[in-house]
């Protein structure tokens, strides 16, 4: 059974959305929880609602606005999606990347992730910027994978290869943004697990994610990384640590949504400096 949009469906709502701005963007960004900030530095913006575009699914978490911004971004075209869509807001995992397959079809060629992340590695801190130097698909390997389903070879292939799927040089490139503007003492490399959500996981949970080699865990990302991919488009991702998970019961402690979005308010202004530049420098 055929799962997901059309090829010809997609086409047609980027075909829509181009008419609604006079940008045309190669670069797309998606804005992780607390971290719409980013839109901030967008200029001569045009915002679509998701609401007003059809079959777009409707951001539901604190954090997520839900809109497209199209503009400029230190003299770069962009669009970002101020709002992302997870597997635990209840929509299967086909649709919470609809926008990434979108995206491309407005003509985005390379695609910039950012999320929220709980650190499991020990050296890391709140606070932390990690680049994203490989993934694990934990709804995936257990038979939840984002291309499940039937598969449109226009999209992209039926088997993906998976070994290369965070672009090298855009890593290298931003280490050496985040060491001029001073940021090389925070930044990370590693590891993003994903998990379902949207309960943060127990001790056991995270002893278990942290054996299987993750550093960062969170609930997203890795669908859209694997969407793009799927269809020929460069990726690059950043988390920022915004809670560490608890791995000793005797200190443990809760985490919330909201200490994810205020460690992300905190780190914000870092963020849009490293982001930015890295646009302006692709
Ligand atoms: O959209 P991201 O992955 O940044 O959001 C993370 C995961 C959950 O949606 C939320 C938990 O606070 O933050
Ligand atoms: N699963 C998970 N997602 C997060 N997103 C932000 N922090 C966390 C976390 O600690 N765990």
């Amino acid at each position: 059974m055929c799962e997901g949009p059309s090829f010809e469906h997609v086409q047609s709502i980027g075909e829509l959305l181009l008419g609604k701005t006079k940008h045309r963007p190669t670069i797309g960004i998606i804005c992780g929880s607390g971290l719409g900030g980013l839109a901030d530095m967008v200029e001569d913006a045009n915002v679509v609602l998701y609401s007003e575009i059809p079959s777009f699914p409707i951001s539901t978490v604190p954090g997520h606005m839900g809109k497209l911004v199209f503009g400029t971004m230190k003299g770069k075209q962009v669009v970002l999606m101020r709002g992302r869509l997870h597997y635990y807001e209840g929509y299967p995992m086909w649709k919470t990347t609809i926008p990434v397959r979108v995206l491309k079809a407005c003509g985005i060629s390379t695609l910039i992730l950012t999320n929220a992340a709980g650190g499991l590695n020990s050296d890391y801190s709140v606070g932390d910027i990690m680049i994203i130097k490989d993934h694990i698909d934990l709804p995936g390997i257990s038979g939840e994978c984002v291309l499940r389903g039937g598969n449109d070879e226009r999209f992209g292939p039926r088997f993906l290869a998976t070994v290369d799927t965070y672009d090298k040089e855009l890593a290298t490139l931003t280490k050496s943004i985040a060491g001029k503007l001073g940021l090389s003492d925070i930044m990370r490399e590693g590891t993003y697990i994903m998990i379902g959500g949207p309960t943060f996981e127990t001790v056991a949970e995270s002893r278990l994610l942290r054996n299987f080699g993750a550093d960062a865990v969170g609930m997203s990302t890795v669908p859209e990384a694997i969407v793009a991919r799927h269809m020929g488009m460069k990726v690059f991702g950043l988390s920022l640590i915004t809670d560490m998970c608890s791995l000793q019961y005797d200190v443990a402690s809760a985490t919330t949504h909201e200490q994810v979005l205020a460690a992300g308010r905190k780190r914000a202004k870092d963020l849009q400096e490293l982001v930015s530049n890295l646009v302006q420098n692709m």
